[in-house]
């Protein structure tokens, strides 16, 4: 039987799959380093560091620019304090040159006339989430959304699709999970839902398929080919 007949709802990544919002990401990362009379990194680095969320990402940036280690005492300390600073650099320049990747708006729109329902699980904050959504135009579609500090624990640990899962009494065989890193399929195995990889996002520089999705897309309207008759 196709399993993929089974879904009725659909969780979405946000950064990388939705959005390519690194550029904002390394300018607000860049404008904190700065301010802390660190060297300004590149926006290839940063694209590197995305993906568990914007302490994490500050702490990888910082041991980089400090030659301070990731779990030093004193890492945590400075993190602690700069943390704050990066909160609001992000927050004052969200969508300033980020962008919505080719089709994410229409193919959402299709699926949801469909039937489907649609979430956002990220692992970015909350409070970037929601504004970042109605920027693009993206708000009204989904039934759900999740930020990386929304619950205890954030993806790679399934705890944001068993909420879903639960919220919506689905079984996992219903659920299918979207995103561009191994953290969004780990998810997914754990949770033991279905997944689609996509390969243009994010993923620590490695090739999606080596976490063995149930399918990998190299576009994201190429996922329509699994959920809407054509
Ligand atoms: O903010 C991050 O580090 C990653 O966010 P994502 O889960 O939407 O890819
Ligand atoms: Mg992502």
């Amino acid at each position: 039987m196709n399993q993929w007949a089974n879904i009725q709802a659909i969780a979405f990544d946000l950064d990388g799959t939705l959005i390519d919002s690194v550029p904002d990401l390394a300018a607000a990362t860049n404008a904190t380093l700065v301010e802390c009379h660190l060297a300004s990194v590149s926006e290839d680095l940063v694209r590197s560091w995305v993906g568990n969320g914007a302490q994490v990402l500050m702490q990888r940036a910082l041991s980089h620019a400090s030659s301070m280690a990731q779990d030093s005492a004193e890492l945590q300390t400075q993190l602690a304090h700069i943390m704050p600073r990066f909160m609001h650099h992000y927050g004052e320049h969200l969508q300033q040159h980020s962008r919505l990747y080719s089709d994410v708006l229409t193919v959402l729109q299709k699926l949801k006339q469909a039937g489907y329902k649609l979430a956002v699980v990220t692992n970015k904050p909350y409070r970037f989430t929601v504004p970042l959504l109605d920027a693009f135009g993206l708000d009204g579609l989904f039934s759900e959304v999740l930020g990386g500090d929304s619950l205890v624990k954030m993806k790679p640990d399934p705890m944001p699709l068993q909420h879903l899962l639960q919220q919506w009494q689905l079984t996992p065989q219903q659920l299918l999970m979207v995103g561009d890193s191994k953290n969004d399929i780990l998810a997914a195995k754990a949770a033991n839902v279905m997944s689609i990889g996509l390969t243009y996002g994010y993923n620590y520089g490695e090739d999606i398929g080596l976490s063995e999705p149930n399918a990998v897309c190299e576009n994201f309207a190429d996922i329509a080919q699994y959920l809407l008759s054509q």
